[in-house]
């Protein structure tokens, strides 16, 4: 595991993006993609930049389910806002929330993960170390899937929501294994509340509690944290 302690989250998504255009100069060709407040600043860098991505395939982690792709919470409308508009990919693809058939959406997101081996994927995470919507317990080995968000996802979510009864409480979810498939995982994780997930996800023991510390696990794992969000590391994990 390789950690970069940045000032701030500004800092933080431009070491994210100079991964990014780094695997593009060596050929890499699908990128998974996260939301969240986490990647913000890099999708920003990645927009003002000259990179051209339209021979590229993007994955991403989650989408709620029961929003529409024109529902401003939507993860669909939040590429589309901070990505997607500027930078067009060749072929984006994010699981489809109204998908009237859930069983057969997963099957589907599952064949399009397989034919597209993610070269870079980027991930946030939650309060409770969850990654994209797998919550503690998720078992290390799932694929895709459907998800039952937990009192704090939705509570901690709830901040973009008018209130926490319009906050979904299912979501389409990539599985752990198959982030664990990608060739490279970089993980952001800004501000207080990063804390414990950060301390837990490097130091922690890997358990299926603390989903984001199976990356312990994987080969090419960058994590970029702030100092705030390091700041219950010890010290010879902080730059
Ligand atoms: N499904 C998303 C995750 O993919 C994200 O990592 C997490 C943290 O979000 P933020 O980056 O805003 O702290 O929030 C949501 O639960």
């Amino acid at each position: 595991m390789k950690i970069i302690v940045t000032k701030d989250n500004i800092e933080g998504g431009t070491k994210a993006f100079e991964i990014i255009k780094k695997g593009m100069e060596n050929g890499d060709k699908v990128l998974g993609l996260a939301t969240g407040s986490s990647p913000i600043p890099m999708y920003d860098d990645m927009c003002d930049s000259d990179l051209d991505f339209s021979d590229m395939t993007s994955i991403n982690l989650d989408e709620y389910y029961g929003l529409h792709p024109d529902n401003d919470q939507s993860y669909h409308y939040f590429m589309q806002k901070h990505l997607f508009d500027k930078k067009p990919f060749k072929h984006s693809y994010i699981p489809n929330g109204m998908a009237k058939d859930i069983d057969e959406e997963v099957d589907r997101y599952n064949d399009i993960i397989a034919a597209n081996p993610i070269d870079i994927q980027i991930l946030g995470v939650g309060r409770n170390g969850h990654i994209a919507f797998n919550e503690p317990g998720t078992p290390f080995g799932s694929l895709t899937h459907k998800v039952q968000l937990t009192e704090s996802t939705i509570k901690a979510n709830s901040r973009f929501f008018d209130n926490e009864d319009e906050v979904p409480r299912q979501a389409i979810c990539m599985g752990i294994r198959s982030i664990m498939n990608s060739k490279k995982i970089v993980l952001l994780a800004f501000g207080e509340s990063k804390q414990d997930a950060v301390k837990a996800l490097v130091e922690g023991p890997v358990t299926e509690e603390v989903p984001a510390s199976i990356l312990q696990d994987h080969p090419d794992v960058t994590i970029i944290c702030d100092e705030v969000a390091a700041a219950k590391l010890d010290p010879k994990y902080r730059n």
